[in-house]
């Protein structure tokens, strides 16, 4: 418990929240929506094997009639060859009588197995391609989603929900399979049954029904306790990552963790597994109540065809094909309630999937189409952010620019909003309409290709990405490179200090960086950083932005970066977010924030002389050696 001024406040649990409303809009599904969607996914599972191959998609369905139909000609051929064999007359006329149906049976079965054999085949080479293919889908959506996707709870669980509607999709075609043959054979024996007797037909329905609606009901609890379950399975995933990965290894070691996380673990393991078993159990009831009911029915069937023939209102030979045919009709319809339920449970994944599909989750990228030039001037009006998950804003009413050939620097206290200003410049957060404007040479960046802007972006954030490649490619990923010619790379390199990084590595640009990777050399971290630095100074961008980007330097490697940056700026606009203000001494102007507000602007020597101002605040607690011993000079010792 913590407590504040307000009084004792219970501790935050570690959760993440889903899409509620989604799962209750699910809850509402009834019966008879779900049995009309059941067209739905199969159309669904034969559209995406079309969009990966049409001939195949159309040989499937071709396939499944012609099996359909050869199943109810060997089930004619039944009834016909159970009549002949029970007929009056010798035995031997009665079986020529019935040879013709034995030949009927014997053919169409050997052709539905291979027509089997044939669906099977393009199954289980399609489905994973249609998996693939919806990963893919799920991925490019991703890609093509706003960055402030991520700061709304909830958008991690619809990816995840896509995702793995994406990993049912390997079942879809083998289960629309399934469900059509099961469909076909009952078609078949269903017109057999009726040829017999019409009244098997609805009391054979009658029968099913009940199984069938068990069926449907548990797959929906089953998919509901998984959508449930969707939000522990992420907090263990994440707990399992922060146990795995080296990133933290050390400090899990040296802060003597390993019980805090396993416990954690086991807390939301035991919640995952009360989940369940109450999944089950009432999984367990429904199919229960589904069994009797079912099992009812059928003795109700078996019974009417019992009183039709002793009654004299099915003849004998009828009575016996009936009997064969049953057993084929009970199967096809177990096989349609088990699938088909089976099915609407993937269909209801599947619409997680389209669902997210539709418009990446809510967030899909602005859709400006300017293309824009490197910028002389970019221009942040009464700009205000605020974050999805907080009450306070970012930033309030900024207004500034940065011009070609200039350095602006931002500072402030922490949670200032350095960052998020910096996000905005780079156009990696968009204001909302009415909250201000980014605009590059008078264009709001609103109206722009977020992918041809960020091509003119560099950027180097406080929390650089260490890829798992090649030095050469954590270089100039991401942007054109000529093979065979290293030349900008150097220079950018040379700027960075990333150069001396590449001098000592065992192949060069070639070695393959991150040790956890198929034994790749690693970096510490300041080398990383001076990586991180040749990578943006690689790209040909006309905006760069620097979040904190020498905290990891040693102060030769610092001092080389502010000596490089002026000539770095003459062809772009700089944007520099520090905390070491001996280094903003570099900048034309600082810009100093404070709770997402500008208050103050000016050059250093401005800034410095302001002995009221924030900027000299913080300079002069950053230059107090109180409580430090002096440092004295060899000299000043000797002396
Ligand atoms: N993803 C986020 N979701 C919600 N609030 C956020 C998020 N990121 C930052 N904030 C909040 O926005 C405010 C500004 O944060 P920002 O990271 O821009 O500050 P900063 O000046 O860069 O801080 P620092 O010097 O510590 O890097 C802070 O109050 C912070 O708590």
């Amino acid at each position: 418990m913590t407590t504040t001024t307000a009084g004792p406040v219970a501790d935050e649990q570690l959760e993440f929240s889903g899409d509620r409303r989604r799962v209750e809009a699910t809850r509402a599904i009834t019966v008879t929506a779900m049995a009309r969607r059941l067209p739905q996914v199969v159309a669904r599972a034969y559209a995406l094997t079309w969009r990966i191959e049409p001939r195949s998609a159309a040989l499937l369905l071709t396939c499944q009639i012609l099996s359909a139909g050869l199943g109810a000609t060997g089930l004619f051929a039944t009834a016909n060859g159970i009549s002949a064999v029970f007929a009056a007359g010798a035995t031997t006329s009665r079986l020529t009588a019935a040879l013709p149906s034995i030949l009927v049976i014997a053919t169409s079965a050997g052709l539905r197995r291979l027509l089997g054999i044939v669906n099977q085949t393009i199954t289980v080479r399609l489905s994973p391609r249609i998996a693939r293919e919806a990963e893919a889908t799920v991925l490019r959506a991703t890609l093509a989603t706003e960055l402030t996707a991520y700061d709304h709870s909830g958008y991690s669980d619809d990816l995840e929900a896509a995702d793995r509607g994406a990993e049912m999709c390997v079942e879809i075609l083998g289960e629309a399979q399934n469900l059509l043959a099961s469909l076909g054979s009952l078609i078949g024996a269903a017109s057999v049954i009726a040829y017999l007797h019409p009244l098997l037909l609805p009391l054979l329905v009658l029968a099913a029904l009940p199984q069938g609606l068990a069926s449907v009901r548990a797959a929906r609890v089953q998919y509901l306790a998984s959508r449930d379950a969707m939000a522990d399975r992420r907090i263990m995933a994440n707990l399992r990552w922060y146990i795995h990965v080296k990133a933290q290894a050390d400090q899990v070691r040296s802060d003597t963790m390993s019980g805090f996380l396993m416990a954690k673990y086991d807390q939301v393991g035991r919640r995952l597994d009360r989940n369940a078993k109450d999944a089950a159990a009432a999984t367990a009831k429904v199919s229960v109540l589904g069994a009797l009911a079912s099992g009812l029915g059928a003795g109700i069937v078996w019974a009417t065809m019992a009183w039709l023939v002793t009654s004299g209102r099915m003849s004998l030979p009828h009575g016996g094909a009936a009997v064969v045919v049953l057993t084929s009709v009970s199967n096809s319809l177990a096989g349609i309630v088990g699938y088909g339920a089976y099915l609407f449970r993937i269909g209801m994944y599947l619409d997680d999937l389209f669902g997210f599909l539709d418009n990446a989750g809510g967030f899909a990228l602005r859709t400006g189409t300017h293309r824009p030039a490197p910028p002389h001037q970019v221009t942040v009006k009464e700009l205000t952010y605020s974050y999805p998950a907080s009450e306070r804003t970012a930033l309030n009413g900024v207004t500034l620019h940065v011009d070609r050939g200039e350095i602006v620097a931002l500072v402030g206290e922490n949670g200032s909003g350095k960052t998020t200003l910096a996000k905005c410049l780079a156009g990696l957060y968009t204001p909302e309409p009415g909250a201000g404007a980014v605009e590059w040479d008078g264009t709001d960046t609103r109206t722009m290709d977020p992918q041809a802007m960020w091509e003119q972006v560099a950027v180097v954030p406080q929390n650089y990405a260490r890829w798992p490649l090649t030095a050469r490619e954590n270089i100039t990923l991401g942007q054109p490179h000529d093979e065979g010619d290293d030349e900008a790379l150097w220079a950018a390199a040379r700027a960075s200090g990333a150069d001396e990084v590449l001098a000592e590595l065992r192949s060069g640009l070639g070695t393959l960086l991150a040790v956890e990777w198929l034994g790749g050399e690693e970096l510490s971290g300041g080398q990383w950083q001076r990586i991180a630095l040749a990578r943006a100074f690689y790209r040909r961008a006309g905006l760069l932005v620097m979040d904190e980007p020498t905290a990891a330097l040693d102060p030769r490697a610092e001092h080389r970066i502010f000596t490089n940056l002026r000539a770095l700026a003459t062809d772009k606009a700089v944007v520099l977010v520090t905390h070491r203000l001996t280094n903003v001494a570099i900048a034309d102007r600082i810009v100093v924030l404070d709770h997402g507000e500008v208050i103050q602007c000016g050059t250093f020597e401005e800034l410095v002389a302001d002995t009221g101002g924030r900027f000299r605040e913080l300079w002069d607690l950053q230059n107090d050696r109180t409580g430090i011993p002096a440092q004295r000079t060899p000299e000043e010792e000797n002396a």
